[in-house]
């Protein structure tokens, strides 16, 4: 289970950022043990909790504690009121952040590795069955520049609303862009949806940090995928058997995607 935090244990420090759902701190935190380890505390707005919703997040946060893998952010444990999620730190922040600031001066050998990585922590989320949602490098961070690790792996599940860059459905909020389109339509999420958006992913890092369909609503993105079945268009820097990959996850059949056991293995062995 997840350890028990207690707010007299936290000092929290200068804000990280706006994540999904509240601001990010930096912090640190004294284990029971004494240690005292930095963390990144994320304070949830105190709108997301109607009624009832309390509860099954507090079932959610088991969930996601009992996921642990190197490309994983760890969470430690919830506190407080408003809720504060207690979890690793990633020193080097948003993905999405560092690729901006590079102005396109990354090598893509740290691309490469970045996507492995991605797909090996969504592999262990789908061997766990367990869906992220809202994967995007908005939510990749950056211990170092070797290391990414993926938050928020099932936040949307167990937070109603979000923030504004979601389109409104049944009060689920979905970032439309990165959305698959049966997602977008029916609100269906699975394995393949999770899929979809990882190549979104990928498109975001070989674009440097560009912003997917870039002025355009969910209903033309959506008019766009299924009636004119246009796709992103290949940044100049994606190699082609990346981009022939990215088309595959955006296969308008879930079942005709690949899996990310399958994505990985790839590769693994196409390094
Ligand atoms: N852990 C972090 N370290 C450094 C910078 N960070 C972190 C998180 C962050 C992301 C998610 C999160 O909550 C989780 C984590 C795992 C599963 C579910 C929710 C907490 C902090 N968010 C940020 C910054 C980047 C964004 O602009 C705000």
């Amino acid at each position: 289970t997840t350890s028990v935090i207690f707010e007299k244990d936290l000092t929290l420090h200068n804000d990280l950022g706006t994540g999904s759902y509240g601001v990010v701190k930096r912090g640190e935190w004294k284990t029971e043990s004494g240690k005292i380890i930095p963390v990144a505390v994320k304070v949830l707005k105190a709108d997301v909790f109607a009624p009832g919703v309390y509860d099954d997040f507090q079932r959610e946060v088991e969930a996601m504690h009992s996921l642990k893998h190197l490309n994983l952010i760890k969470l430690h444990g919830v506190v407080g009121k408003p809720l504060m999620m207690v979890c690793e730190l990633a020193p080097m922040g948003a993905l999405l952040d560092y690729l901006r600031a590079q102005n396109g001066r990354i090598s893509l050998n740290f691309i490469s590795k970045w996507s492995e990585q991605v797909a090996a922590g969504m592999a262990h989320l789908e061997k766990n069955r367990f869906l992220h949602r809202d994967l995007a490098c908005r939510n990749i961070l950056m211990s170092t520049l070797d290391l990414v690790k993926i938050g928020d792996f099932g936040l949307m599940r167990a937070l109603p609303a979000a923030d504004d860059c979601y389109v409104m459905s049944e009060r689920r909020r979905v970032p439309f862009p990165w959305c698959a389109p049966e997602s977008l339509r029916s609100r269906q999420f699975s394995h393949a949806a999770d899929v979809w958006m990882f190549a979104v992913a990928l498109w975001e890092m070989y674009s440097f940090g560009e912003e997917p369909w870039i002025g355009l609503n969910g209903s033309e993105i959506l008019r766009l995928i299924m009636r004119e079945n246009q796709r992103l268009t290949a940044p100049s820097a994606c190699p082609p058997d990346v981009y022939m990959l990215m088309m595959q996850c955006w296969d308008l059949n879930p079942k005709e995607r690949p899996t990310f056991a399958g994505i990985l293995k790839y590769m693994e062995t196409n390094k």
